[in-house]
């Protein structure tokens, strides 16, 4: 069972144009679709496609459009009911491939909505393998949100709390990754520009284009205690690095028709393989595989495991020595000062409190790609 947190879930909306788009201008759509989304919600609606248990935690009330998408793909989820309707998230899509995504920044989120959702992770946690906290954070939450969360979940759970993925972008993502937090995440899904970020770097295009690159950075976060990065690179394929090594690996080339939710398919694949006891590079054929499935698929549509083709997949070991996960000194790596907007904070404890005293929302970057 994989448990699927999404505070900020979204009804995706996909518009198809048969020309260019012309700013200022009134076009006609040659198409459009509605999808269930929001990152966590697309991977159980992944996992679920996979014949995979799950259940999508999220904030939102039970007529929203995103609840009935669910219930109408199958999809178990549990909703905490917020008073309020969920954000749209548009994607226009054009002829040559271009797709331009415009993500709402969501419905505020208070305290006793979060407290709701954390009690439900403590209930269903201790028969969970993974628990994956995924996508922006909404109005309301502090930046830190998901290092308090996954602080909370261990304190309760103890050694029976499950593993930990982490996809989500900006501040929230560089507070999770906090040398010296008493839990780092398992794994973490990254693309090239959001690791640079979980650095306190900006040259993420250098890692969109060197996978080499992305690993020899990813290790720096593995030194720090984070269990595995999943950094997905676009055409480049995506790197996987654990303590044990680092891998790169690139699909045989497919026909993109919408990259919306590939990196959360990506993300679907290693969580199905890393269950199942594969090693590692096999862990990242999967993830790569699915990604590319979802990339092949119009809007936000997620792959069956049978749509995937692992076999299309190459896996390079990219010969980087091993790295000792937290073997960095807490706050030797501490890049807290290349970040400008990083709050100053005590690493959050088993009895952190879910402080939503600061507004911030983590909206993600724009992003050539999600
Ligand atoms: O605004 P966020 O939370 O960063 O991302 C939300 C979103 O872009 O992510 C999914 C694709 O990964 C979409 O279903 C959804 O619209």
């Amino acid at each position: 069972m994989i448990i699927t947190v999404t505070l900020n879930p979204s009804v995706d909306r996909t518009v198809d144009l048969s020309q260019p788009l012309r700013r200022g201008e009134v076009q006609r759509a040659s198409g459009t679709r509605q999808d269930p989304g929001g990152k966590g919600v697309n991977i159980s609606r992944a996992l679920t496609a996979s014949g995979e248990q799950t259940v999508a935690l999220a904030p939102g009330d039970a007529a929203d459009p995103l609840f009935t998408g669910l219930d109408a793909a199958g999809v178990r989820y549990e909703n905490v009911p917020l008073g309020a309707p969920l954000r749209s998230n548009i994607t226009i899509t054009e002829p040559d491939g271009t797709t331009t995504k415009i993500n709402e920044p969501g419905p505020p989120v208070d305290q006793d909505t979060v407290e709701r959702i954390v009690e439900r992770i403590v209930a269903r946690g201790a028969g969970a393998s993974w628990l994956v906290c995924a996508g922006s954070v909404p109005p309301g939450p502090a930046p830190d949100i998901y290092a308090v969360l996954a602080a909370r979940v261990k304190g309760a759970l103890g050694a029976a709390a499950p593993l930990l993925a982490l996809d989500t972008s900006g501040q929230p993502l560089y507070e999770a990754l906090t040398p010296g937090l008493p839990v780092l995440p398992d794994v973490i899904k990254p693309n090239g520009f959001e690791l640079a970020e979980s650095l306190g770097r900006t040259d993420g295009a250098v890692f969109e284009s060197d996978p080499r690159a992305a690993a020899e950075a990813a290790q720096e976060l593995v030194a720090r205690g984070v269990g595995a990065v999943l950094c997905t690179l676009g055409g480049n394929g995506a790197v996987l690095v654990t303590p044990e090594g680092a891998w790169h690996a690139v699909h045989e080339p497919v026909t993109v028709r919408s990259t919306v939710g590939a990196g959360d398919s990506a993300l679907t694949g290693y969580l199905v393989a890393a269950q199942r006891g594969d090693v590692p590079s096999e862990c990242l054929r999967q993830a790569v595989a699915h990604g590319s499935a979802a990339a092949s698929l119009p809007g936000t549509q997620m792959p069956t495991m049978a749509q995937t083709r692992p076999d299309a997949v190459q896996v390079t070991d990219l010969g980087l020595p091993p790295v000792e996960r937290g073997s960095t000194h807490p706050g030797a790596a501490d890049d807290a000062a290349a970040s400008p907007s990083r709050t100053d904070q005590t690493p959050a404890g088993p009895d952190a409190v879910l402080d939503l005293s600061d507004g911030t929302s983590g909206a993600r970057r724009a992003e050539p790609r999600s």
